[in-house]
């Protein structure tokens, strides 16, 4: 009997037989399945989405592979996007909602670490699941919820292990991302690690340098949020792979001690401000750090505003201009970190405070530029510019009402 002709033979031939209910973003994808079936191949749920509900937990979408070539399933569905299609993936629009579908495959040499040097199309699930990084990864469900498991995947589950599908040298030389998705499912899953795939990170944890930051950071970043986050950040730390991220590396001792304090990191924001304060990095270092870790401009400010703040909040609670400058949703998260420390924090406080300024911005402020230049006669210069924020420091202190005519008079008195 084959493994890879679809029927239900197949699945007790292997001896797991699991019955389980579809949630809603399964039942959805079901007539997307039931199509590619009708036309002669099959087709699958893999990946994530099987493994959390096997979890109870909540899934966001789904992945689904097949049998059917990419130009077989171009003739399939009217409707479809080559979001991937020399990787083997076409996105499915299918009754207002758009699938992810990829042809089982193997990758067969690696030459970067990377990605394929060529993708090999298959006609078997086995041979797909084969490549796929861990065990618990590696599991794929039908359409009726029978679920396929060649490589034991429920056993790892059930025992909560990352273990590595085949040979974890191999995987990791595949792609080697996946030693970041190896700590960061261990954070996310609250799961320990299996020893020969730990000691392959260990030998391998170099390959990481070939890897696109962008990529590594979405993994670290899951890995920080985690339920795991102790655990998975000492297995980073031991496995040597913090050493091939950036503005890590020579801070083993610092991570150790973020590793092991239970902190409140529900946000990236939180998880990066935290991440600055227990490497102690300076302030003018704080651009370039999170620049070499790819974050944006904007996320790159609003670390700045959560770190200064934090570092103030440390001590005190801020005053009415450092809430200002902070912004009430920023301030109401770094009272959040800091009641991690065991600070005591008001953030109804915080928020009656703020909702008390005059201005809650610079475009609030009842005077511009311009009002100066005509009424004050001042050249345009950089003048304007300390003036305005003197402006801005005595509305929100009270000193001055925030009316043109006040502020103007003010002013006047103060130059
Ligand atoms: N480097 C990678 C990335 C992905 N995969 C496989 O592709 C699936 C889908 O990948 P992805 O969506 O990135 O991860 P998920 O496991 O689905 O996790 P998440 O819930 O975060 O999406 C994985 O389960 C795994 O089988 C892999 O083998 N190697
Ligand atoms: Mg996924």
């Amino acid at each position: 009997m084959s493994q890879s002709d679809g029927s239900q033979n197949t699945y007790l031939w292997i001896g797991k037989l699991v019955m389980i209910s579809l949630a809603p973003p399964f039942t959805k994808a079901l007539s997307v399945m039931h199509k590619i079936e009708a036309a002669g191949f099959e087709a699958y749920f893999v990946g994530g989405s099987v493994r959390d509900t096997l979890l109870h937990q909540p899934i966001n979408d789904v992945d689904i592979a097949t049998s059917a070539l990419p130009e077989e399933i171009k003739t399939i569905f009217p409707k479809t996007v080559d979001v991937g299609i020399e990787h083997g993936t076409v996105m499915v629009l299918w009754k207002g909602e758009h699938y992810e579908i990829t042809t089982f495959r193997t990758e067969s040499t690696y030459q970067d670490f990377r990605r394929p040097d060529e993708v090999t199309f298959v006609r078997s699930l086995k041979e797909d699941l084969k490549r796929r990084d861990f065990t618990v990864n590696a599991l794929a469900m039908d359409q009726k919820g029978n679920i396929i498991d060649y490589f034991d995947g429920q056993t790892d589950l059930a025992n909560k292990v990352i273990r590595a599908v085949g040979s974890p040298h191999e995987r990791f030389h595949e792609d080697a991302l996946r030693m970041m998705r190896a700590v960061r499912f261990i954070s996310q899953l609250g799961f320990k690690m299996e020893k020969e795939t730990i000691a392959a990170i260990e030998k391998n944890h170099a390959l990481l340098e070939k890897i696109a930051v962008e990529r590594i950071q979405v993994e670290f970043l899951k890995m920080l949020m985690g339920i795991g986050r102790k655990n998975g950040l000492l297995i980073f730390i031991e496995t040597g792979l913090f050493k091939y991220c950036p503005g890590l590396r020579n801070h083993e001792k610092a991570l150790e001690a973020f590793a092991k304090n239970q902190l409140n990191l529900s946000t990236s924001l939180s998880a990066w401000t935290f991440l600055l304060f227990y490497l102690e990095v300076k302030s003018e270092e704080v651009e370039p750090f999170l620049r070499a870790w790819k974050c944006s401009r904007k996320e790159i400010q609003q670390v700045e505003t959560a770190y200064r703040a934090l570092k103030v909040r440390m001590n005190r609670s801020l005053d009415r201009l450092e809430l200002y400058q902070t912004g009430l949703e920023i301030a109401l998260e770094v009272e959040k970190m800091a009641e991690s420390f065991g600070i005591p924090v008001y953030p109804l406080q915080v928020k009656e405070t703020y909702e008390s300024l005059p201005i809650k911005s610079k475009k609030a402020l009842a005077i511009t530029g311009n009002d100066l230049i005509s009424s004050l006669k001042i050249e345009p210069s950089r003048e304007i510019g300390l003036l305005l924020e003197k402006a801005e420091k005595a509305v929100l202190e009270g000193k001055v009402g925030n009316e043109t005519i006040q502020i103007l008079n003010w002013l006047k008195e103060e130059r």
